[in-house]
């Protein structure tokens, strides 16, 4: 039996992949239905609904303007008939919106649907950091793979060649989003550490946003490449903590270092915190100001990790991001980063 296919989630990575995923079902009709449900938000633009646009224009206007959706990917407003029949589940949505909508559709998803995320955050829940695949196979009781990597929604969308990594418990898991995700400008690679990709995704927001401050306060390359490297090895301290079936090499995959080289170049987190840098707006009128209805996933996360490394007393160990969320939430002036060593003493 082909496998159906569910969307979760519209947003600008949401419609890039649901690009990819329209291809290739399309070409292995063997392993997968021809038709895909993408779960959209529902809003209203200019006096119609989001979904009626994409399923006439087969573009999303909002958060992926000027980008064609394949026809057999099909908006759906209602959250429970994109997931009720569906074998596959793929979950792309900012993590603030995702435990309200696990719980809705728990009772609703087929008992041997597997998961996959795309999501970069993590939960922090009874002073414990949860990463996303934790809650969605505790809650709804299936497998969960990652999706993660040097992937700017935009250039994926205009099929610029890129890597990414997948994360998966069982291989048969790890061979079928392959082929649901592979292409000749998406290249993937799958490995055997669910949980090392997505902290990595998750991390890699905090030192985007230090390296937007450096951006914003006119500090050239080698500064830059300074918070990336201090950053990285704090990414890969947490996660070696945090699990001890985090393997190293993953850091060396697309969704490690290569993740963290192109958010800190190009990505939103980084455009964000050199523009609180430049102009010391609040983070909300920043968000609205730059990105239209998008979402800045690296200052909340600065705070879920401080919350972390505070309730355990780990700060001392971790001083680049604890000064990152001393930065963004106006207790350090952002030229403080270069004193991250000593400035939390
Ligand atoms: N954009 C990228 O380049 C990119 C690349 C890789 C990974 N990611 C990650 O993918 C995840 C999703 O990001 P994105 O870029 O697709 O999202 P986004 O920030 O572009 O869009 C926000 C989305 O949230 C939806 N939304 C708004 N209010 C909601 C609500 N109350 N309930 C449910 N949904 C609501 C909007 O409709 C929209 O689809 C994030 O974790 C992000 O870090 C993004
Ligand atoms: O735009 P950002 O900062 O959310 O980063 C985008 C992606 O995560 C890069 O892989």
């Amino acid at each position: 039996m082909s496998k159906k296919v569910a969307i979760i989630g519209s947003g600008n990575w949401g419609s890039a992949i649901a690009k990819i995923i329209g291809m290739n079902v399309a070409k292995n009709t063997t392993v997968f239905d021809q038709k895909a449900k993408m779960w959209v938000y529902e809003e209203m633009i200019d006096g119609q609904k989001l979904t009626e646009i994409i399923n006439t224009k087969h573009e999303n206007v909002k958060y992926l303007p000027g980008i064609k959706l394949p026809e057999n990917i099909v908006a759906v407003p209602e959250l429970d008939d994109v997931v009720s029949d569906a074998d596959l589940l793929v979950f792309v949505l900012p993590h603030q919106f995702l435990p309200r909508l696990l719980n809705g559709i728990k009772d609703k998803i087929k008992k041997d649907a597997v998961a996959i995320h795309l999501i970069k955050g993590v939960f922090f829940i009874d002073g414990e950091m949860v990463p996303i695949s934790s809650r969605i196979k505790d809650v709804l009781g299936i497998e969960c793979c990652t999706l993660m990597g040097a992937n700017v929604a935009n250039e994926v969308a205009r099929e610029e060649f890129c890597e990414t990594t997948i994360g998966y418990e069982t291989q048969e898991a790890g061979e079928v989003f392959f082929k649901l995700f592979n292409t000749k400008f998406f290249e993937v690679t799958i490995i055997q550490d669910v949980t090392g990709p997505e902290i990595c995704g998750a991390l890699k927001n905090i030192v985007a946003i230090g390296s937007g401050f450096c951006d914003g306060l006119g500090y050239g390359g080698n500064t830059k490449a300074a918070i990336m490297r201090i950053g990285l090895k704090e990414m890969r301290g947490f996660a070696m903590m945090y699990s001890k079936t985090v393997v190293e090499s993953t850091f060396l995959e697309s969704c490690g270092v290569g993740d963290l080289i192109t958010t800190c170049i190009g990505g939103r987190n980084r455009k964000c915190g050199a523009y609180f840098a430049k102009t010391g707006k609040a983070w909300e009128v920043i968000e609205k100001e730059l990105l239209n209805g998008q979402k800045i996933q690296g200052v909340p996360c600065a705070k879920e990790i401080y919350e972390i490394l505070s309730t355990k007393n780990l700060l001392a160990k971790f001083p680049l991001f604890h000064t990152i969320h001393r930065i963004c939430v106006g207790e350090l002036e952002p030229k403080e980063i270069i004193n991250y060593k000593s400035v939390n003493n």
